[in-house]
């Protein structure tokens, strides 16, 4: 599919989930200015008549882009997750078409880091049972089971982005940090890496989970990691609701093998502030369940809707993928005076050779290129002299094995 450039108010941005209007600003300074915004996620039938007409589309955690919804997004250029988590997108079936994946991998995390301490402090002092007790009326003051965090161990699983901030912060109130993870991780300060999911449950007073969305990760803790926890342990996700066995979780909680817990992701989310939470955690005093707002911060979403929308536009303006999750990385100079041609193929043998044919045969003058693989996908930049951008386009657009071509004016 070869695409010509088209005017900045003919390329369509839909914007889901209410991302912040930071998002848009951010667009329209750049010069964008056909912009869809919807408050809410659009129910499956609704987004695939609303993308069909999408160059780009911003969404976050809620919407779920699957192979049927890219089948009718067929002007899609990139898609922008204005959120940390990439798992509702088909990345695959996005690579595929040679759409680019964006997100915002650092922009919510302290917000994330303080709702988690927050509630280990909480719960660790029971409030949320004595909280939930005084608006029944009910006078709970009591020392029992109550706890300072200081020198109390943390367990982190996951020490990625979210996982180190954490540690840091709960270091600096005193806990001793201990974490767990598939891969080797530098720790900071004083934490410590320890061998296995097992040996950290069985001597944490509160574990935390930070790890994403994937195979390995669904249903990590069950009936038979809890049961590792120590007596009156805390147990805190703000990860993806796939990671706890909630079944397990209520059986804990029910026998008072655990001391609380703080959930604020769940396997099946309501689908607007409209519609009712339904979960068997609602029956305990001595839980927070918390509407995935790990990441809801003003600062947190101001920031990711400046980042992400600045990501799509340079990816429109002049091709540039730096930080796409799916996506070869290439960061590219302006181009001034020249036509960029922007090439997407299967990473097959012999594309580079018939791509550099085009150039050898028509004559066209390149005056950069620019090449960056993954395993499956090869992403090639070609600036050349304007007036032969068509030709070189058509050309490059017939190779066997592209995916997708374009022409940046
Ligand atoms: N509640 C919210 O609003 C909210 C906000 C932001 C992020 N999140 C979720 O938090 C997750 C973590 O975010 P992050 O920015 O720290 O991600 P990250 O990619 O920086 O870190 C994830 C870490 O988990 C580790 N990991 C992966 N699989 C593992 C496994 N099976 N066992 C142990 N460790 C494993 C990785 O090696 C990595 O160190 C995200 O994927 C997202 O789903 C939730
Ligand atoms: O992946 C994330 O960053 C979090 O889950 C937040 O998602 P949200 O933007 O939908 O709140």
């Amino acid at each position: 599919m070869a695409q010509q450039s088209l005017p900045k108010d003919k390329i369509k941005f839909l914007l889901l989930e209410g991302v912040h209007p930071s998002a848009v600003e951010t667009l329209e300074r750049d010069g964008y200015t056909n912009i869809e915004f919807h408050k809410k996620a659009l129910p499956p039938e609704e987004l695939k008549k609303a993308i069909a007409g999408a160059h780009f589309v911003g969404i976050r955690s809620r919407t779920q882009l699957t192979e049927e919804i890219f089948e009718a997004a067929k002007k899609l250029v990139a898609v922008g997750c204005f959120c940390i988590g990439t798992n509702q997108v088909d990345l695959n079936a996005a690579t595929r078409r040679g759409v680019a994946v964006f997100n915002a991998p650092f922009s919510n995390t302290r917000s994330v880091a303080e709702l988690v301490i927050a509630e280990a402090i909480l719960l660790l002092r029971g409030v949320a049972e004595k909280n939930a007790a005084a608006h029944r009326g009910e006078w709970m003051k009591t020392a029992v089971n109550s706890y300072e965090i200081r020198g109390k161990k943390l367990g982190i699983v996951g020490y990625g982005n979210i996982g180190m901030q954490l540690g840091v912060i709960a270091e600096s109130m005193g806990m001793q940090v201990q974490f767990y993870d598939v891969v080797n991780k530098l720790p900071l300060g004083n934490a410590r890496q320890v061998p296995s999911l097992n040996n950290l449950l069985g001597n944490s007073d509160v574990v935390s989970l930070h790890v994403p969305e994937t195979g390995a990760t669904q249903d990590m803790i069950g009936a038979a990691e809890l049961a590792q926890m120590q007596q009156g342990a805390i147990l805190i996700n703000a990860s993806r609701g796939t990671v706890v066995d909630i079944d397990a979780l209520s059986e804990a909680l029910a026998e008072g093998r655990l001391g609380g817990a703080g959930i604020d992701v769940f396997p099946v989310e309501p689908r607007s502030n409209d519609d009712e939470f339904i979960s068997p955690l609602r029956q305990f005093d001595n839980t927070f369940l918390t509407p995935h707002i790990g990441g809801s911060t003003v600062e947190a979403q101001e920031n990711i809707g400046m980042e992400v929308a600045e990501k799509l536009a340079k990816y429109s303006d002049n091709g540039t993928t730096t930080s796409s999750v799916n996506f070869p990385e290439v960061a590219l100079p302006e181009h001034a005076g020249s036509h960029r041609l922007l090439h997407i193929h299967r990473n097959v043998p012999g594309i580079m050779s018939a791509i550099n044919n085009v150039f050898s045969e028509t004559g066209v003058n390149v005056s950069a290129q620019y090449l960056q693989t993954t395993e499956e996908v090869g992403y090639v930049v070609i600036d050349v002299d304007a007036e032969y951008s068509d030709v070189a386009l058509e050309r490059l657009a017939a190779i066997d094995g592209t995916i997708r071509s374009r022409v940046l004016f």
